[in-house]
């Protein structure tokens, strides 16, 4: 069954995005709607990537139950509270870097993944690199991971 995406933000990377998630079998990734802060931007993202939804904000977006993850691209002040609400309303979450505008910010918010069972990801796309892969086993971890 292929995953169902919402695109959520109108702006220029969810445009990249969308069309490298295209590029891939519809079979494997679909894209059911797309949320912005303006109802007539979602609407031309919409047409323009043959997107069946649109909505005129990030809330209906993550009421929509046909959408299972969200690309979130909008600006990154609001990266982390939007992601808050797509993982509140059981979405999985793929966020934009950087997640926050702080390490401070993020700590303590570490249990609503789990806690919802939904995924969140920081779209360090770089980390998948056969390199990053080749490298990341050349020396200890630390805390985080990196
Ligand atoms: N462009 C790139 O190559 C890359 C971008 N990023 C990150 O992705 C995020 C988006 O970047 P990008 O697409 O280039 O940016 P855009 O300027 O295209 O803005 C993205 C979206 O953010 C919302 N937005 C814009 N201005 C404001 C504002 N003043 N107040 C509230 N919301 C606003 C809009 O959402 P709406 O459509 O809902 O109105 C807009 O479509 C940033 O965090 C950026 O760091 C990361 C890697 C690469
Ligand atoms: O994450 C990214 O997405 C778009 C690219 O153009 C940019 O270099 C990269 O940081």
């Amino acid at each position: 069954m292929a995953t169902r995406w919402g695109i959520c933000s109108a702006g220029k990377i969810s445009h990249d995005f969308t069309v490298a998630l295209k590029s891939l079998p519809d079979s494997d990734h679909k894209i059911v709607a797309v949320g912005a802060r303006n109802l007539e931007d979602a609407q031309k993202f919409a047409e323009k990537h043959s997107i069946p939804a649109a909505y005129g904000s990030y809330e209906e977006l993550s009421r929509d139950p046909s959408v299972a993850f969200v690309y979130l691209g909008s600006s990154t002040p609001r990266h982390l509270s939007l992601s808050l609400l797509f993982m509140t309303a059981k979405k999985n979450v793929l966020c934009e870097k950087p997640l926050a505008m702080n390490s401070r910010e993020v700590e303590g918010d570490g249990g609503l993944p789990r806690a919802n069972n939904v995924f969140l990801m920081e779209a360090v796309w770089t980390r998948f690199f056969p390199a990053s892969l080749e490298i990341s086993g050349c020396w200890p971890r630390g805390p985080s991971g990196s």
